[in-house]
C-alpha cells in the first residue's frame, strides 16, 4: 500500500477520569483518504480516543493534531471551524423525531451553510441516493427501518462532504445482512467521496475487510496499527490475544468452512 500523510495524529495522549486512566499514552497516525478500524474489548477506551480525536475531550497531557495544527490548543471558535471537516455517527445519535428524512438530512447544511434551498435540496438528493435511499424524504425516522435510519444518519453525517468520517459502532443492534448492507454502501460512498474514515467495531473480524489499517487499543495504548493482513500476524501479545478470543468467529464464518472442506 503507499504511504499517504497522517490527517489526524494523537501523540502521547494521556487521560483519567477521577483515579481511572483510560488513555496512558495512546500514539496513533490516522492515514489520510484510508479506513482506521480502531478495535479492543470493552471499556479499553475506544470511544474516548475518539472523542479525543473530534475535540470534545481535552487530554491530560500529549497532542492532537489535525492537518499539522494542534487542536489541544485551539480556542472554541477554531475548534468550530476545524470540526465542519468532521462527519460523524454515533451509536445512539438518533434522527429527530419530529422531522421528516429530508430535513434531517439537510439540517447541517441549514445550520452551517447560507446555500439556496435548490442547491440544498440537490445535495440532500445525492446524499439520499447514496445510500440507496430515494423515495424517503417524505417519511418520518420512526417509519423507516433501523437499517435504513442508520442509512439516513450516515447521509447526513455525509451532507458536508466531510474530509474525516467517523463511525461509531455503526452496526450495533442490525442483523448480519443490514449490517453488511451498512458496510457496502460505506465503502461505496468512501470510494466516490474519498473521505477519511474512523470506525469503532466489535465486528472484528469481519470488519477487517473494509480496513486499510487496524488499531488496537488495549492497556490504555494503541498497541499496534497495521493493514489487516499484518495485524493478524502481529507477534504483539495484546494483538495475538485478540487475534485468538475473536478466532471463534472466523472458525464460524461460511466462508472459512468452505475454506476448510477441502481438507
Ligand atoms: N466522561 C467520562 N467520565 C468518566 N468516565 C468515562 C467517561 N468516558 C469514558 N469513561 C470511562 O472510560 C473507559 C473507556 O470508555 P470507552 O467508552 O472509551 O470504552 P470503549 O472501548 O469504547 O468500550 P465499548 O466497546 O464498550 O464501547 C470506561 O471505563 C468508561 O467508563
Amino acid at each position: 500500500m503507499e504511504a499517504t500523510r497522517p490527517i489526524i495524529q494523537m501523540i502521547g495522549v494521556e487521560k483519567s477520569f477521577g483515579r481511572q486512566k483510560v488513555l496512558d499514552g495512546v500514539d496513533l497516525d490516522v492515514a489520510e483518504g484510508k479506513t482506521t478500524v480502531i478495535v479492543g474489548a470493552s471499556g479499553e477506551g475506544k470511544s474516548v480516543i475518539i472523542k479525543h480525536m473530534l475535540g470534545l475531550l481535552r487530554p491530560d497531557r500529549g497532542r492532537i493534531l489535525f492537518d499539522g495544527r494542534d487542536i489541544t490548543r485551539m480556542k472554541t471558535r477554531e475548534l468550530r471551524r476545524v470540526r465542519l471537516n468532521f462527519g460523524v455517527l454515533f451509536q445512539g445519535v438518533a434522527l429527530f423525531d419530529s422531522m421528516n428524512i429530508y430535513d434531517n438530512v439537510a439540517l447541517p447544511l441549514r445550520e452551517r451553510t447560507r446555500l439556496p434551498e435548490d442547491e440544498v435540496r440537490r445535495i440532500v438528493r445525492e446524499k439520499l441516493a447514496m445510500m440507496d435511499l430515494e423515495g424517503v424524504e417524505e417519511k418520518y425516522p420512526a417509519q423507516l427501518s433501523g437499517g435504513m435510519q442508520k442509512r439516513a444518519g450516515l447521509a447526513r453525517a455525509l451532507v458536508l462532504d466531510p474530509k474525516v468520517v467517523f463511525f461509531d459502532e455503526p452496526t450495533t443492534g442490525l442483523d448480519v445482512k443490514r449490517s453488511t448492507e451498512i458496510y457496502r454502501l460505506f465503502y461505496r460512498a468512501q470510494q466516490q467521496l474519498g473521505y477519511t474514515a474512523v470506525i469503532v467495531s466489535h465486528d472484528a473480524p469481519k470488519i477487517f475487510k473494509l480496513a486499510d489499517y487496524v488499531a488496537l487499543v488495549a492497556g490504555g495504548k494503541v498497541q499496534a496499527c497495521l493493514p489487516p493482513e499484518e495485524f493478524q500476524l502481529s507477534s504483539n501479545p495484546y494483538v495475538k490475544d485478540f487475534i485468538e478470543s475473536t478466532m471463534g468467529t472466523i472458525y464460524d464464518t461460511d466462508e472459512f468452512r468452505e475454506g476448510m472442506m477441502p481438507l
